[in-house]
């Protein structure tokens, strides 16, 4: 792969110019270092499994609207190297699917030939804020959001126009116009217009099907992710009649595969719109043994009656916090499987678990965002004692 030509300015991919397999030993090894570095200690590695595709595999991305020197034109992009407020035009972008860079490149010409001026994050003016891209990995299915103020009028029939006369290779789906007069550097939605089509795309995971709204979360990586979640249920020793937790769910896709095998799958997840399109999914797919519950894994294990016989997490990158890691440990489950997008949080969790009684089986490392400094790991944990007396 030829270096990126943003590589000097965008921050994103700092393992340009490594050839991929040194990479993800790279990754690996400090997946073990982290681990050691805290003491734990693991019956086997099982190694770091790479990418199916170590480019083109995002199937989501979030460009921001503005400048990269002070008054100069107007770029669309990502933020420059360790810079608030420079935005860089990222048009060649090699983590996307090139229908994504000829989108990004034909809005910001949109933009510039109506004379649309950006949003400015510190006085509050302007008109154009974002444009996010979402695609189905297995659909194909293209979903264009553009971000704006309500400060002017935009030209919704006119961008539509323009998106569908563009030669994209996937099927656009949707095209969308967000509202956002909030003054944070975030992405609020105060108001959603479908321009055209629909206001969701799909995709398809492990044989399951997902509506994905314009603001839902979803791996990012789909097909890495297939491999990463087989490995995980792979490692639980028969599911059959036996109540699993998956926390941490978001919208439910590992709650859903667990499903498919368990008597009873419950999942919880703090974001209620997350449980709410976890809910949907799951009556697409016609799974009537999947309940997701919206709140704090910390408080919602407290209220919870039933008992688990097997625990999946897959945490944010800080990892479980202590409190809700006591929980988690004192049902005393035979077997909890850990999932990790962070390695250092993973470490120390897993110090804390081994304290408790539980022994680290086995380990394998998941490179899901190729050329980034991200790893992901699959942990399969067991305990031998008896806290259910
Ligand atoms: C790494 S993601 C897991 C994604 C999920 N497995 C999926 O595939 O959709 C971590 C999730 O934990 C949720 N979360 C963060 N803190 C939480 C908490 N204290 N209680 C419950 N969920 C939480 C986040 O909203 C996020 O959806």
């Amino acid at each position: 792969m030829e270096i990126c030509k943003h590589s000097g300015d965008c921050g994103g991919c700092i393992y340009q110019g490594i050839p991929y397999r040194d990479q993800i030993v790279l990754k690996g090894k400090e997946v073990l270092r982290l681990l050691e570095e805290k003491k734990v200690t693991y019956e086997k590695y099982l190694g770091i499994e790479g990418s199916p595709t170590p480019v083109a595999y995002r199937n989501k991305m979030e460009y921001t609207f503005g400048d990269e020197v002070k008054d100069g034109p107007m770029t669309l992009g990502m933020h420059k190297k360790g810079r608030f407020m420079s935005i860089i035009t990222v048009d060649e972008c090699q983590l996307v699917d090139p229908d994504f860079n000829l989108l990004l490149d034909a809005t910001l010409q949109f933009c510039n030939e109506k004379g649309y001026p950006f949003y400015h994050k510190k006085s509050h003016n302007g008109l154009m804020r974002n444009l996010i891209i979402r695609k189905g990995e297995h659909t194909s299915e293209l979903l264009v959001n553009v971000v704006t103020s309500s400060q002017s009028d935009f030209d919704g029939s006119g961008f539509v126009k323009m998106v569908q006369n563009l030669p994209l290779k996937n099927k656009l789906v949707g095209v969308l116009q967000t509202i956002n007069d909030n003054v944070a550097d975030f992405v609020y939605c105060d108001k959603l217009n479908i321009l055209w089509g629909q206001d969701y795309y799909t995709e398809e995971i492990m044989g399951l099907k997902f509506r994905v709204s314009a603001f839902s979360f979803f791996q990012t990586n789909v097909l890495a992710i297939e491999k990463l979640y087989t490995e995980a249920i792979s490692l639980i020793k028969d599911l059959d009649g036996k109540t699993v937790f998956d926390l941490y769910c978001g919208t439910g896709t590992i709650t859903q595969t667990l499903a498919l095998r368990a008597n009873k799958a419950i999942g919880i997840e703090i974001v209620e719109e997350a449980v709410e399109a976890a809910k949907s999914n799951a009556a697409l797919n016609g799974l009537d043994n999947c309940e997701f519950i919206a709140g704090d894994v910390f408080e919602v294990l407290d209220q919870l009656e039933t008992l688990p016989d097997v625990i999946v997490v897959d945490p944010p990158r800080v990892g479980i916090h202590p409190k809700a890691l006591e929980k988690i440990v004192n049902y005393g489950v035979k077997q909890i499987v850990y999932i990790s997008c962070n390695p250092k949080s993973l470490a120390e969790n897993l110090s804390y678990m081994q304290y408790y009684g539980y022994t680290v089986k086995s380990v394998k490392a998941f490179d899901n965002f190729p050329f980034t400094k991200h790893v992901e790991s699959v942990i399969l944990m067991t305990y031998c004692g008896d806290k259910r007396k």
